[in-house]
């Protein structure tokens, strides 16, 4: 058995949990008291402002050996390859993008030196939009840890497995899962394999929660019970360690005498979660034609306008396809909404050749796309049958906000040059002489 499979979770999203590390560390009947058993700290954290409705106000209190504000003074350092919104080093353009995966590391590189910023929109600032980084170590974060002012973090592993020990407890993800860590928390990430790929989106928006379901009615889609969240579990360690904090944009680093990762207990609804993303009750049509993919949405960040999403997190899981007489991959499309997508497995069935396993593409607002001419000829000629979509896992970063690629993403290497030749081949077959 792992140690992945030792660990413990508490169930069900946003859930208000109660959890603790020793016996009678969590106070009864109120949150602070004049004095915590085991002489413990109380901290109050939160992602909402206090006076966010009820409905989406998210807040926790930690039970901790020594309060956060035990920590030296913050130095800047070198933010590498991490870029935040506005993107102003590299004009936007409307041009169809695609990226080759991102190479493992082959010099020591834990998790904050493997990230790459490919792209990010809105503006941190301000609290809306987000950035997509890609990840790859191969070193676990020794002495080390993180933590981002600038917004909740959406782990999507495409390989190997990680253990986040963050300040509510430990969760592990690999590919097929997925994790979120609320804005702010502190956390160390070290690996379960020899090394780690993934794709990373940060939200500086409203925290992610789960869509409606419509007219669908009380189940189905991601359901409440899915999302796992860590037991309370700390570490009463000193020596010399550092703090790395993502603040406005800019890294920064501090020295602490201590681990950060000293609750012993919390309760509260602001707190990392994981998820597997089999666990998807996928919906869709028994009868005829291709749905928007609105219908594959895990999470949604929304923004004051009903509706119209600051980023969705969307999937494109196995699953049956059984439609009558329609053309089943995406069709051809112009969208509002921007669209960053990933493939964590597998063949994704609008692009056959060159969007693979760790590698992305970039389709902004108004930017024409759909599949590629091979695809077309095969899905509009096919005897269609029910068919059952295996071996696939692609996702969708969507948000209203134009996404700007970093100027590593236009001019580094793994960008794909040829990617709009993928629609060359599509041949005129207008016939006005036969309907
Ligand atoms: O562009 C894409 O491949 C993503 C996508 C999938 C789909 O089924 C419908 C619309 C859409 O943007
Ligand atoms: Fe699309």
């Amino acid at each position: 058995m792992s140690v992945a499979d030792s660990l413990t979770y508490m169930t069900g999203f946003g859930n208000e949990f109660e959890t603790e590390a020793l016996s009678g560390a969590l106070p009864k009947g109120q949150f602070n008291p004049q004095r915590v058993n085991y002489d413990l700290y109380t901290e109050q954290f939160n992602s909402t402002a206090f006076t966010a409705p009820r409905s989406s106000n998210r807040r926790t209190w930690f039970y901790r050996i020594r309060p956060s504000a035990v920590q030296g003074e913050y130095q800047a350092i070198d933010n590498g390859l991490i870029r935040t919104a506005p993107i102003t080093e590299a004009v936007t353009p409307p041009s169809m993008l695609r990226w080759d995966p991102i190479d493992i590391p082959t010099q020591k590189t834990d998790f904050i030196d493997g990230l790459i910023t490919m792209a990010a929109n809105g503006n941190a600032n301000g609290q809306s939009g987000m950035a997509i980084h890609h990840y790859a170590l191969n070193a676990n974060m020794d002495n080390r840890y993180f933590c981002n002012a600038d917004g909740e973090m959406l782990f999507v592993p495409q390989q190997g497995e990680l253990l986040l020990f963050t300040e509510c407890g430990k969760l592990t993800i690999k590919a097929g899962e997925i994790a979120v860590v609320p804005r702010g928390m502190k956390f160390q990430i070290s690996l379960f394999s020899d090394t780690a790929r993934g794709y990373l989106c940060e939200n500086y928006g409203d925290p992610l929660h789960l869509p409606e379901r419509g007219p669908v009615g009380a189940n189905g889609y991601s359901n409440d019970r899915d999302f796992q969240y860590p037991v309370a579990a700390f570490e009463d360690i000193e020596g010399d360690f550092t703090l790395v904090t993502k603040f406005n944009g800019n890294l920064f680093q501090c020295p602490i005498g201590h681990s950060p990762l000293d609750v012993v207990a919390w309760t509260g609804n602001s707190a990392p979660y994981k998820y597997d993303l089999s666990r998807f009750n996928v919906i869709n049509t028994v009868s005829y034609d291709h749905p928007d993919p609105s219908i594959f949405t895990v999470l949604t960040s929304q923004t004051a306008t009903p509706g119209v999403a600051n980023l969705d997190f969307v999937i494109f899981p196995p699953r049956w396809m059984v439609a009558e007489n329609t053309f089943r991959p995406p069709w051809y499309h112009r969208n509002l909404m921007s669209e960053y997508m990933g493939l964590i497995e597998g063949v994704y069935d609008a692009k056959e050749h060159g969007f693979v396993p760790g590698g992305a593409s970039l389709h902004n607002c108004m930017s024409p796309h759909g599949p590629e001419a091979d695809v077309f000829e095969k899905a509009s000629t096919v005897d269609l049958q029910p068919q059952r979509y295996e071996n696939t896992l692609a996702f969708m970063f969507e948000s209203r906000f134009v996404i700007s690629p970093t100027a590593y993403a236009l001019h580094g290497k793994e960008r794909q040059h040829n990617y709009i030749e993928c629609w060359q081949k599509i041949q005129k077959k207008f016939n006005p002489k036969t309907p």
